[in-house]
């Protein structure tokens, strides 16, 4: 084990290349001057659910929003390095961020539900994505997919906003998955839900891998285990620019949580700090 975060990083050897739908390589991400996060290196594999886990601050959120070009949207954030979808620069000329926000989705860690009805929830984004089946069938199997259907199916008109938390983001899930997406980014998606309503997201996370590639930013790491195949920790070492966040180790979860290769990754998931 070594404690020099520069030498600490390791990545996925064994199996790189299989079904790697998304790939990140060297990359470093700055807010303004300040450099958040560096060198990143990670492939996330396809139909499999890979947690981001770290102490606050060490830039899993900021990787994440890279991997759907949000960080566009950041006033004063830059991205280094290349991130690869099916190979193809996901940064290149001519890739349009709005089609790239559509095939790799976004649930956020508060549920923001549209002020609309729980059917229109799902109907706008659709049509807005030029969708032109039967709305009808699309809503009911979108709900169906979230897990949702059964508690709404006799009140669709009502409001998105009257649902519990835990239903909120299950509606936020099938409006995401409405719109086909290819890859689910999470971020957080359970911070602001009562124990029973995440066990029902965990779940829900569990069948969505089926038909989806997920990642999802966690604090709690029971939640990790429980529910990804991969795990990346990130941790941050003070400099004299601040703090900035890094990638110490990636790969298969078990092994993250039973046999790290680094010492930071091993107090980490003991609890020793964070
Ligand atoms: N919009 C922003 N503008 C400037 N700095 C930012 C911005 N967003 C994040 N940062 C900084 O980037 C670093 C990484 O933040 P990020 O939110 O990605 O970490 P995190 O690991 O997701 O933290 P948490 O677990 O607390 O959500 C932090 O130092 C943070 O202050």
């Amino acid at each position: 084990m070594t404690s020099d975060p520069q030498m600490e990083q390791t990545s996925t050897a064994s199996d790189q290349g299989k079904d790697v739908v998304l790939k990140a390589e060297n990359v470093n991400v700055y807010y303004g001057p300040t450099l958040a996060v560096q060198n990143v290196n990670m492939d996330i594999h396809a139909n499999e659910v890979t947690a981001l886990i770290g102490p606050s601050g060490c830039g899993k959120s900021t990787i994440l929003r890279c991997f759907n070009r949000l960080n566009d949207l950041v006033a004063g954030a830059r991205v280094e390095g290349k991130i690869t979808h099916h190979g193809k620069d996901l940064y290149g000329k001519g890739v349009d961020p709005v089609e790239v926000r559509r095939r790799i989705g976004m649930i956020f860690q508060k549920p923001n539900p549209f002020p609309k009805s729980i059917y229109e929830n799902i109907a706008f984004g659709a049509r807005i994505n030029g969708y032109q089946g039967n709305m009808d069938e699309l809503v009911e199997q979108s709900l169906k997919q979230a897990a949702l259907w059964d508690e709404v199916k006799d009140k669709l008109k009502e409001s998105g906003l009257s649902l519990s938390g835990g239903q909120q983001q299950r509606l936020c899930i099938a409006r995401g998955v409405a719109i086909q997406p290819e890859i689910v980014l999470m971020d957080e998606p359970c911070s602001a839900l009562d124990p029973i309503s995440t066990l029902r997201i965990e779940e829900l996370i569990n069948e969505l891998k089926e038909n989806y590639t997920i990642v999802i930013v966690t604090h709690n790491m029971q939640q990790a285990s429980r529910v990804s195949d991969r795990t990346a920790f990130f941790n941050a070492q003070a400099t004299e620019k601040g703090k900035q966040g890094y990638l110490v180790e990636y790969d298969q979860t078990e092994t993250i949580f039973q046999n790290p290769s680094q010492e930071a990754t091993q107090q980490y998931v003991s609890g020793a700090f964070g």
